[in-house]
């Protein structure tokens, strides 16, 4: 299989260096993976994920992503735009917009036009069983239902990547399978590469590979 992303001797410290969120770290992460990364709070999960997602800088070594070396890009919102979809755990949702305009946001940036917008957040929604919230205002809707929109935010600029911190860990355990399940099935149909964060052995073991952490270090 293809490598999508790598990390060579990855060093990342806060405090002027007396926390070290991230202390030497390689990985390997092949195209169409399914990882789930766990550890102790504060072990550097976050950290992690979002050096791959360009959304902080290691201090030393090298992230490449999708073939790009990301201390060499000079345009990381459009590689963010293009290749990542993110998944928080609090879903970060714009509470004065519709459903069906939160999902269009990661396209607002790329050159798309409404037309094309419309029909690709309709088929999302769909996918998700929430075609018929499409014009609800956000606030409308459960906490699982704004994790599913989340996810076909997360979709719907078609990324190679998706990352994922804790998506089930404001859920209660019925809407939680429901998202995980589309999540898994995402990954068997399009060949996503998925990596998500969890607390949770089982849903962990979901994945084809587990990344341990602690104290900034892959233990296993
Ligand atoms: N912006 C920051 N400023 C200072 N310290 C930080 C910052 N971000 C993270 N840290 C520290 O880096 C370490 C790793 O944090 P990180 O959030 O990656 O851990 P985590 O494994 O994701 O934890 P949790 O499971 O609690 O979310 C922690 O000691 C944390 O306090």
């Amino acid at each position: 299989m293809d490598e999508i992303i790598s990390m060579n001797d990855v060093t990342k410290s806060y405090e002027k260096g007396n926390i070290k969120a991230l202390n030497g770290v390689n990985i390997r992460i092949d195209e169409g993976d399914f990882v789930s990364i766990v550890g102790p709070s504060g072990s550097g999960k976050s950290t992690l994920l979002n050096m791959i997602g360009a959304l902080d800088k290691p201090d030393r070594g090298h992230v490449k992503v999708a073939g790009q070396n990301l201390l060499e890009n000079e345009n990381l919102s459009k590689f963010r735009a293009e290749k990542i979809g993110f998944i928080f755990q609090l879903h970060n949702l714009i509470p004065t917009l519709s459903v069906r305009e939160n999902v269009e946001i990661p396209m607002y940036s790329q050159k798309i036009d409404s037309k094309e917008m419309k029909k690709r957040s309709f088929e999302l929604l769909d996918y998700m069983g929430l075609k018929n919230r499409a014009n609800d205002n956000i606030t409308k809707l459960s906490g699982g239902e704004r994790q599913r929109v989340a996810i076909a935010r997360a979709l719907v600029n078609k990324p190679s990547i998706i990352l994922a911190d804790e998506p089930t860990g404001s859920l209660d355990s019925e809407n939680g399978i429901k998202v995980l399940n589309i999540l898994k099935k995402l990954h068997d149909d399009e060949n996503v590469t998925l990596i998500m964060i969890t607390h949770d052995q089982q849903i962990a073991k979901m994945a084809n590979h587990i990344i341990k952490m602690k104290d900034g270090k892959i233990i296993s």
